[in-house]
């Protein structure tokens, strides 16, 4: 089973992408909609609500978690792989998407201008500044953080004046910054709930760019390249919900996502 963990609902637009690319292989998806957001939470929180999520779903029998969060990859990802996978279970993988979507950041921008837009959690670690500047040196990346909009999306508040507000002023905050952006990444999973939002408070030259693709056709890559992950990974199309919430809560909130008549079980670590 390959799991695939979330602060909420947030991940379900990567697991959508992630399922269409890989249908033959069995999922689990792990929300902590109980403590989500994570986004304006300290590192230490943020690392330790992530590692019990990726125990959990180890010991449920999944030797790849894929972390479809980039506050969690951001804050907790390189500790996990480096300080607690050698000894939790050397054998596992724990991926990350900002490694992957920063390799693909050339692309989006035609003036090389980008713009980010992410929690305050990512924007703070700075880590798309750093892995973008890896691939792109030469692109000009200009950062805004988002800090209530994970909230409102997890409360299921898409398209409220209230949430137009908000995205509106930091989209403005983000342009103000650096005019010459033609192409904005939506550096957080729950932000695609807002594209109409989004869309219609941006300049229309400017290129709107989600991580579901990207990140699905870079899983597929991985597994290509990695036999010793793929071979223990198991394939009947199978694919199973947990929350730290209610199954009710989850049910709910999920049916914004595209997931409908979905029955999630609870789970505490
Ligand atoms: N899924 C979000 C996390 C949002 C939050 O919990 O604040 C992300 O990609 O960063």
């Amino acid at each position: 089973m390959i799991g695939v963990f979330d602060s909420g609902f947030g991940g379900l637009t990567i697991f959508h992408d992630l399922r269409k690319a890989l249908p033959d292989y069995d999922f689990i998806y792990l929300g902590d909609n109980a403590r989500a957001p994570y986004g304006s939470r300290s590192y230490e929180t943020i690392y330790r609500y992530t590692l019990q999520a990726v125990k959990a779903l180890f010991e449920m029998g999944c030797p790849l978690v894929i972390l479809a969060c980039n506050t969690a990859s951001a804050r907790a990802l390189r500790t996990i792989q480096q300080r607690d996978l050698p000894t939790l279970a050397p054998k596992n993988r724990v991926l990350g998407i900002i490694r992957p979507t920063a390799e693909d950041a050339g692309s989006f921008s035609k003036t090389g201008h980008l713009g980010i837009l992410g929690t305050s959690g990512t924007v703070a670690s700075g880590s798309y500044l750093l892995e973008i500047a890896r691939f792109f040196p030469q692109l000009q990346v200009t950062q805004q953080a988002c800090p209530l909009w994970a909230s409102l999306v997890e409360n299921g508040e898409v398209d409220s004046d209230g949430t137009r507000f908000f995205v509106r002023r930091d989209i403005r905050l983000l342009l103000q910054k650096d005019p010459q952006i033609d192409a904005v990444l939506l550096a957080c999973t729950h932000y695609p709930l807002l594209s109409p939002l989004i869309r219609e408070s941006l300049p229309p030259y400017v290129q709107v760019v989600s991580q579901g693709e990207i990140v699905a056709r870079k899983t597929v890559d991985y597994l290509r390249r990695h036999p010793e992950i793929e071979n223990r990974l198991t394939r009947r199309g199978k694919v199973e919900f947990l929350t730290t919430d209610t199954p009710e809560f989850f049910s709910k909130g999920a049916t914004f996502f595209g997931e409908s008549n979905v029955f999630a079980k609870n789970v505490s670590f």
